[in-house]
């Protein structure tokens, strides 16, 4: 990616988010953009509340404070233009584990108003790019990890976003589903603005050009891995652990 970010139009932005559950903060006034095309990867050890994040930025659970944007829409306000160019993988997959891929995306695409042709087409290429087509007619729950996170995604990008926000998208996956995935994701970069959570360093070394991390909730880097790995006296292990360290104490920008 050679554009920087400041020149790219803001695809999704978090605007000073948080979200309180009683006095906890799982978020605290987090803000950040990723400009359109970017690939850019949200990082943060466990609990650390990059879903909750992204929870957030999809507009499935509403910020205590703050705003969120996609392509320019309010998530709270305008929830249903910003829905239609936005594509989400969920941290726990996809949905309605019961039904097979191919009843599921039937449903999402009447739902979304498809026509039958639209409908067909659509079915077709997301079962392409997500190589399903051996388990389609298989009830989703009895599928591997692997495939339960590619009929995830298959859901997320139905509907032809052109903003990604996925939830861990390599989790629990064995090392070539892991480079299937990121062969996929990849590919999607070329046309698609994405932000990936992770907690895998090698993951961040392997797909972003940008990381943005958080750590107790509080946005800790927002840079280039270049940047980040200099945190650490040119180690990412030793970067990853001094931020994660003491959140209070961490300047949010980049090196
Ligand atoms: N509904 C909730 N009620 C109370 N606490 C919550 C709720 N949802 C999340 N939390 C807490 O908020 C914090 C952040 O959680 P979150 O799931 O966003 O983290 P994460 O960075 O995605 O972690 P992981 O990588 O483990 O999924 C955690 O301490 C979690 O227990």
């Amino acid at each position: 990616m050679t554009i920087q970010n400041e020149s790219r139009r803001p695809m999704i932005e978090a605007i000073g988010l948080s979200k309180f559950y009683g006095p906890f903060a799982a978020a605290r006034d987090v803000t950040f953009s990723v400009g359109e095309g970017e690939l850019v990867a949200f990082l943060g050890p466990n609990g650390a509340g990059k879903s909750t994040t992204m929870k957030m930025l999809t507009g499935y659970i509403a910020a205590s404070e703050g705003e969120a944007r996609i392509a320019g829409h309010n998530m709270m306000e305008d929830r249903i233009e910003g829905s239609r160019r936005l594509g989400y993988l969920p941290e726990n997959g996809p949905l309605y584990p019961e039904m097979t891929p191919f009843a599921m995306l039937s449903f999402f695409a009447e739902a979304r108003g498809m026509t039958a042709a639209r409908k067909k087409d659509r079915i077709e290429a997301v079962v392409d790019i997500c190589d399903l087509s051996s388990v389609i007619y298989k009830p989703t729950s009895k599928l591997s990890k692997g495939f339960k996170q590619r009929v995830g995604m298959s859901q997320a990008l139905l509907h032809e976003p052109d903003v990604l926000i996925l939830d861990e998208p390599t989790a629990g996956l064995d090392p070539n589903q892991i480079r299937g995935v990121r062969a996929t994701m990849k590919k999607l970069s070329e046309t698609k603005t994405i932000l990936l959570s992770t907690h895998i360093l090698q993951e961040v070394e392997a797909m972003a050009d940008r990381v943005v991390m958080i750590n107790e909730g509080r946005l800790v880097y927002d840079g280039d891995v270049e940047g980040l790995r200099k945190r650490g006296d040119n180690d990412l292990d030793e970067a990853f652990y001094s931020l994660t360290q003491d959140a209070t104490a961490q300047d949010a920008t980049a090196s």
